[in-house]
């Protein structure tokens, strides 16, 4: 499979070392001084870029009938967008703000969880997140779906804050720490105990082999898919 890689970070990186292992050829490495590329040389992109490019780097892709699969978070205000072009251009596209097996395992113990509390109005939720000292948006986007998720399976809760607390608000605090590849601890606490659930990366592998399935998957597909789909899992 012929792969463009639309960010050559830390994540693009470390995916082209998995993608080359598993048989792959990365026909394009895109970072800020290299953005006048012709998509179309590419089976499918993957885009672990900034903020404020994933929106284009994606439109890019799907108007030229390129699959897409997107890990950049904090762009999400163009989602509905995306999508809508996404089917306008009978595309194919994945954003997931997690890649990793471990995660998308790790989401559903959490809306499992969130599920039991419903009825059990003594215990208040809260959740942190780790992350390194270059991450660019905060909450990070696992907090952002996990938030989202307690929220749809639980009815003490209607919307997350970060740094603020308030009735029917999940408080999220993120911290930046050097080195740090991803920490999410979410945790219910009553005046008589506490129940944690955490998930702790030791480095960006599991989040680059996700990636790197989610573009093997999604050849030849047509649609807008979740890890889910890819996964089989929830
Ligand atoms: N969904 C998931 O599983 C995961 C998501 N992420 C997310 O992925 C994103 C990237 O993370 P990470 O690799 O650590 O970040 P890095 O800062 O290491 O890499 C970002 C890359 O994007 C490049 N870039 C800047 N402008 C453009 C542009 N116009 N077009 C294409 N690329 C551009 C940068 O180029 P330059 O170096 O020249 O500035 C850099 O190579 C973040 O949003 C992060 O939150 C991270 C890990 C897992
Ligand atoms: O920026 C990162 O590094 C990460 N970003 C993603 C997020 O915002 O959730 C995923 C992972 O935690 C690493």
């Amino acid at each position: 499979m012929k792969i463009a890689l639309l960010g050559y970070g830390k994540m693009g990186k470390t995916i082209e070392q998995i993608a080359i292992n598993r048989g792959h050829e990365i026909v394009l490495k895109i970072d800020k001084d290299n953005t006048d590329y012709d998509i179309t040389l590419a089976d499918v992109a993957i885009d672990f870029s900034i903020p404020n490019v994933a929106f284009n780097n994606i439109s890019n892709c799907l108007n030229n009938g390129v699959p897409v699969i997107s890990g950049t978070t904090g762009w999400l205000d163009n989602f509905n967008n995306a999508v809508n072009l996404c089917n306008d251009k009978k595309g194919a596209f994945i954003y997931a703000s997690n890649f990793s097996l471990g995660v998308n395992i790790f989401f559903e113990m959490n809306k499992y969880l969130a599920k039991m509390m419903s009825n059990l109005k003594q215990y208040n939720v809260s959740m942190e997140e780790i992350h390194h000292t270059q991450k660019l948006d905060a909450p990070s986007g696992t907090a952002i779906s996990l938030a989202n998720d307690i929220i749809s399976n639980n009815n003490n809760f209607s919307d997350w804050k970060l740094n603020e607390n308030g009735e029917n608000i999940i408080p999220i605090t993120a911290k930046r720490i050097e080195d740090v590849p991803g920490t999410h601890t979410i945790t219910y606490a009553s005046e008589v105990d506490t129940i944690t659930i955490d998930h702790v990366a030791h480095n960006r592998q599991g989040f680059a082999l996700g990636a790197v399935i989610a573009a093997e998957w999604i050849i030849g597909k047509t649609g807008v898919f979740t890890m889910n789909d890819v996964l089989n899992i929830g």
